[in-house]
């Protein structure tokens, strides 16, 4: 059994060290808070972000070097505008470069419109983006910490760390594929965050079923245009971290993102939800990185585009569902066809 670093100790830093501490691994929870890291080992409880009984094989730690003593493995768990800042502490107190390295966040940082495998990369002394592993997937952290089936897929350009990370994670009430498309699979967990701030704006106006399978089909399409424009396998929007997180997003009062989204679909502002939401809702940084993303690729996102401007524009919501159902008719799949055919013929 290994012993295993933590870094951030929200709702799914906490759920993911109870699955490595079901699986009898040594899990040192790292917080940059001592009074939570405190109440945590006092309490066995994490009320603030996922209120279940903490194994005692997970100890919380405020100390990051403490943490990282003798680990073989670390995960990465802070939201993605913290990434940079984490990498840049744990190169001050570790320069060992034989630890396996794993992230579970979901973003692109805008402007630099890098991936999270490629932020730790250029940051963490002694490792290349190719070092990096992904852990990505429909997974809600309320239901993992209930040990609930669920399935995930760890990516890596060195297949052989996504085996070191399956085989760390793997479990029965925890299934874990692996595959090559590090790409495609950090993009679609990144992507769906935006598509369910849409879906949740969709059901606080009030739209139905219809609307939100729309929403998650089209969105669908508009993550794969953009992905397989970049280089990423299109199937791989077809699998865990594409559709079947994007379903997960969209459809469940666990996430986030879609209880950001429909409290803004119920018109309040974007200041006041972040506050009442008191965790990280990814999709708002990210929808300025794919709406900087899609110009330069010169893709269309108009689902993407239309919320970037009820975000960031002040547009009202029920007028961007109208741009969007008066767009010019076409052929559902031409654009994303074309882009198949031209790279596969
Ligand atoms: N929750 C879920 O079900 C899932 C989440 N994810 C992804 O995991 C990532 C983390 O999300 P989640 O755990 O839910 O987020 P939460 O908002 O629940 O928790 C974020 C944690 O990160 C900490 N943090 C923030 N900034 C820093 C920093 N600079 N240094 C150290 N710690 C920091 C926060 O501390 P503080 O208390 O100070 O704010 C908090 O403990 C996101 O990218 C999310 O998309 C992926 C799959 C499932
Ligand atoms: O990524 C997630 C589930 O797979 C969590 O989504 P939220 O961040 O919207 O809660």
């Amino acid at each position: 059994m290994s012993k295993i670093a933590v870094l951030g100790a929200g709702s799914w830093g906490t759920a993911l060290s109870i699955v490595l501490a079901d699986n009898g691994h040594d899990v040192r929870l790292w917080t940059h808070r001592q009074e939570q890291a405190q109440q945590i080992n006092e309490t066995r409880r994490n009320e603030k972000y996922l209120d279940v009984e903490i194994p005692s094989q997970i100890d919380a730690y405020s100390n990051l070097k403490d943490a990282l003593s003798n680990v073989s493995a670390v995960v990465i768990v802070v939201p993605t505008k913290a990434i940079r800042e984490v990498c840049q502490q744990l190169n001050e107190v570790t320069q060992d470069d034989n630890v396996t390295i794993i992230h579970a966040t979901k973003g692109i940082e805008p402007l630099s419109l890098k991936r999270v495998s490629q932020m730790i990369g250029e940051e963490l002394e002694g490792y290349q983006e190719e070092d990096i592993v992904v852990l990505s997937g429909p997974s809600h952290a309320e239901e993992v910490a209930l040990r609930q089936p669920t399935t995930v897929t760890v990516s890596s350009i060195n297949l052989e760390n996504a085996k070191i990370a399956q085989d760390l994670f793997i479990n029965e009430a925890f299934r874990v594929y692996t595959s090559p498309d590090i790409l495609g699979i950090e993009l679609g967990g990144a992507l769906k965050n935006i598509i369910a701030l849409g879906a949740g704006i969709s059901d606080g106006l009030g739209y139905g079923d219809n609307a939100k399978a729309a929403l998650i089909t089209r969105g669908l399409a508009e993550i794969a245009r953009l992905g397989t424009s970049l280089g990423a396998n299109p199937l791989s929007f077809l699998g865990l971290p594409g559709v079947g997180d994007l379903i997960v997003t969209c459809t469940s009062v666990h996430s986030r993102n879609w209880r950001a989204g429909n409290l803004l679909g119920k018109g309040h502002k974007l200041d006041d939800v972040l506050t009442e939401m008191g965790m990280v809702v990814e999709g708002v940084r990210t929808v300025k990185a794919a709406y900087q993303f899609a110009k330069e690729q010169q893709v269309e996102m108009p689902i993407t585009t239309g919320i970037y401007q009820v975000l960031f524009e002040d547009k009202d919501p029920k007028d961007i569902v109208e741009q969007l159902m008066n767009r010019t008719k076409r052929e559902e799949m031409d654009d994303l066809a074309k882009l198949l055919m031209e790279r596969y013929s």
